[in-house]
């Protein structure tokens, strides 16, 4: 019934991954809970595609995406780059692995350093890398901001000189220069302006085709994900809900939560009418998530065991799959 995926196409898996962040309190600052931010999940991603994460802010999809990029260490579960797991490794071997992996970020301002020439930021991860200097690099770093769409003269210029869509190109110049394989775009459009998210998310699928990477796009806007990514992951309070190929998930989302947000989307014909599901309630806090399945408190189709036992992700069609009771 499931869609054959081939291990040696596969570039990243993540299982039964668990980052929870402490909370210390009271005099002694002992340890007093954890926020459980992303609490048990699992999936793959295959060379060259783009895997969306959606969900509500706070359902931990960045603190996903940083465990996976070892900016956090994982609390339990592993991280397998490239047939080797990368979970525990430290020092020189993974400064190593990490030429593999970059991140774009949301404020390309907030990532850029404001005092270096755009020649230096671009230039500064294969410096670190290969200890090669600026000046041997500069022809280098000239033909990466050709291919982000910047000037030639760019490469003299600070960041506060640039707009914040040729900011972004120039953070998505500096992850492109050790030819990573993995990139992990975290909401890197959400501070534009809509008429310039356009031209970065084609720039990236251009760049996508042209240095064969794989993405994983981290994104709450379901248009803007759609538009990116070939399969798409729905979360939702530190979980995975829902993982299926973009047209099949938009098609027939089968999670409740995936449905609410699914008909969130404004309709672009005005003829054609759209029923919307309205959530009830708020996110529960992932300090103390509800028992059972997370989104049960909330959900229209709650069912006694909802509250009981937590459903795992279960392959309902080729390769869509769920975690909800209403299909077990
Ligand atoms: N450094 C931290 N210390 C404690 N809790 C944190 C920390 N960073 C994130 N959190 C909490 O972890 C949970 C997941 O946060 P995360 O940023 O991963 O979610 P997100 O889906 O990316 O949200 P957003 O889109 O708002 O960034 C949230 O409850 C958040 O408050």
């Amino acid at each position: 019934m499931s869609i054959e995926v081939k291990e040696k196409d596969i570039l990243l898996e993540v299982k039964n991954l668990k980052t929870y962040y402490p909370i210390h309190g009271g005099f002694f600052r002992r340890k007093i809970g954890d926020v459980k931010a992303v609490d048990d999940i699992s999936f793959e991603l295959r060379k060259g595609e783009t895997l969306g994460l959606v969900g509500e802010s706070g359902c931990g999809k960045s603190t996903t995406g940083r465990t996976i990029l070892r900016l956090l260490d994982p609390t339990e579960g592993k991280v397998v780059f490239n047939g080797q797991d990368i979970t525990r490794l430290r020092g020189t071997s993974l400064r190593k692995v990490r030429q593999d992996f970059q991140m774009i970020f949301q404020d390309p301002y907030a990532s850029l350093n404001p005092t270096q020439m755009v020649g230096d930021v671009v230039s500064e991860p294969i410096r670190n890398f290969t200890g090669k200097s600026i000046k041997q690099l500069k022809p280098e770093v000239m033909e990466l901001l050709t291919k982000v769409g910047l000037p030639q003269d760019a490469y003299y210029k600070y960041p506060h000189e640039f707009s914040g869509g040729q900011r972004q190109r120039i953070g998505i110049a500096r992850a492109l220069a050790l030819r990573p394989k993995l990139i992990i775009a975290d909401e890197p459009v959400s501070a534009l302006d809509v008429s310039v998210q356009s031209q970065v998310l084609n720039l990236l699928k251009e760049l996508q085709d042209e240095f064969d990477l794989t993405f994983l796009f981290i994104a709450h806007d379901l248009s803007v994900v759609k538009h990116m990514s070939d399969r798409i992951g729905v979360m939702y309070l530190g979980g995975l809900v829902e993982i299926a190929e973009k047209k099949s998930l938009y098609a027939e989302p089968l999670h409740p939560y995936t449905q609410a947000l699914i008909s969130a989307i404004p309709e672009p014909d005005p003829r054609k009418k759209k029923k919307r599901i309205i959530l009830e309630g708020d996110v529960p806090s992932p300090v103390d998530p509800p028992s059972g399945c997370p989104f049960h408190p909330r959900c229209m189709h709650a069912k006694p065991e909802c509250s009981q036992i937590k459903p795992q992700l279960k392959e309902v069609k080729p390769g869509h799959r769920v975690a909800c009771h209403l299909y077990s």
